[in-house]
């Protein structure tokens, strides 16, 4: 590859430990440069925020104040609008090409700690070990599967709103996740994954204000139910059929264990009482550790809402039915079916109730006649983190004259399964940011 002169008026390339070429640009350059940052065109003129965009995910660019020597200093203030360039930035059809010289000093290993082994751990250290070849990842836990929160849910691709978070954003979290999981679906890892596609009936008691949800372009096969349909279902007036997948735990969670440690990856059981035990032995931590959160970042916004499922078995049901307020629901999996459920906000207990478990049963056989004849009922408890969006950041902690890199991921609610992947992703990304920083302060230090 070559240097590509013709971007701005003078482009400083810095090649920084065998990472990736770093391409440095100063504003007034880039004001000059034939990028176009689509919709954030105002942002990107007018307020040139400091801080690294990654063009087509390829090359990392750093963005420099005029005066190239204020910037190394400001490498780790992540300005906010920096990270909408950053988006929009990836989305820009530019090509920069640098020079192909060999890194002056390639950086060691980059370990990379974990917190977390639900599903968001586990996914978010297997996206970063195949993206980031230049790593170790070790997931810390308290509990692996079987026991934690993912394995209490039932799975289902069915977003559930988050407040705080843009929908498009949402969207395509979903959408990638959809997309990656029906594509395992599609091979032959799909029986060792467990994830099959589950179709079934969403209904309504009153209409829902958008009968179209902002994900049934996503799902396959999205309609409104016919009358026909909705004559099984007595006290509801309107409904949504579609089908979507779900992801079988403990299989999926084991899987993703495997994969994990296919690619190098580790597991270490203990619990993190201060996140500081990790400096010095790690270089970035990411926090997957759901309503952990809330004592090791002092995250005071997360609370737990509590959930109660029965699994059953029921090999006989293939179609979900979930009322669309989200008090009932069943899902049909390959080794039992998910009856739920409870929502109690602020409650940590993780004891099963028993009239509680009546209650779910009542109410989902008066949806599902045939579950009268179960047996084999399980109850399990999990405590959803809800926040009113998903954190996914970088920050840097500080202790005396000492840095910690954090990459938050954290606060899905009960809507977890729906968007991992694509969080995973994000987090990911953010990973990657953290370690060219680290890179650059590195060779800066060695010069
Ligand atoms: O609402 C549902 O369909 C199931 C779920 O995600 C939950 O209980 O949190």
């Amino acid at each position: 590859m070559s240097s590509n002169r013709g971007v701005g008026a003078r482009l400083t390339e810095a090649l920084v430990g065998g990472l990736r070429p770093l391409i440095v640009l100063t504003l007034r350059e880039l004001s000059h440069a034939p990028l176009h940052f689509g919709c954030c065109d105002t942002h990107s003129k007018t307020e040139h925020p400091t801080g690294q965009i990654n063009i087509k995910g390829r090359y990392p660019l750093l963005v420099l104040p005029d005066r190239a020597s204020d910037c190394v200093e400001t490498q780790d203030v992540v300005h906010p609008l920096f990270l909408q360039i950053c988006a929009c930035a990836q989305t820009v059809s530019v090509t920069l090409t640098v020079s192909d010289r060999p890194a002056i000093a390639p950086m060691d290993t980059v370990k990379i700690a974990v917190i977390g082994g639900g599903l968001m751990g586990l996914s978010t250290a297997v996206c970063i070990s195949e993206s980031i070849p230049q790593c170790s990842v070790t997931v810390i836990s308290e509990a692996f599967s079987p026991n934690t929160t993912s394995d209490v849910a039932a799975g289902v691709l069915i977003p559930h709103k988050f407040q705080g978070t843009p929908i498009h954003q949402q969207i395509n979290w979903f959408k990638e996740t959809f997309d990656y999981l029906f594509s395992i679906y599609n091979s032959a890892e799909a029986s060792d994954a467990g994830i099959i596609l589950l179709s079934g009936w969403q209904i309504f008691q009153t209409p829902p204000a958008e009968k179209y949800p902002f994900w049934s372009d996503v799902v396959l096969g999205f309609r409104l139910m016919s009358d026909s349909e909705l004559k099984k279902f007595p006290h509801y007036v309107f409904g949504q059929a579609f089908a979507t997948l779900k992801c079988e735990c403990p299989p999926y969670l084991l899987w993703l264990e495997k994969r994990l440690k296919r690619n190098g990856g580790q597991e270490r059981a203990g619990k993190v009482q201060d996140v500081w035990e990790l400096y010095g032995q790690y270089d970035i931590v990411v926090n997957c550790a759901g309503l952990g959160s809330r004592e090791l970042f002092g995250d005071k916004g997360i609370y737990p809402v509590q959930g109660q499922v029965l699994k059953v078995h029921a090999p006989w049901l293939t179609h979900f039915v979930r009322d669309g307020s989200g008090s009932t629901y069943i899902y049909p999996g390959i080794s039992s079916v998910t009856l739920g459920g409870t929502r109690v906000q602020n409650e940590w207990s993780l004891k099963p109730d028993s009239s509680v478990s009546k209650e779910i049963f009542r109410r989902c056989t008066a949806l599902v006649p045939s579950l009268e004849g179960v047996q084999e009922t399980r109850e399990k408890v999990g405590l959803r983190p809800i926040r009113p969006a998903v954190r996914l950041e970088r920050e840097v902690l500080l202790r005396g004259g000492q840095r910690l890199h954090v990459v938050h991921n954290y606060g899905h609610g009960g809507g977890g399964f729906s968007v991992h992947r694509g969080t995973a992703k994000e987090a990911t990304r953010l990973v990657e940011e953290t370690v060219t920083l680290l890179s650059n302060t590195m060779t800066k230090s060695k010069l």
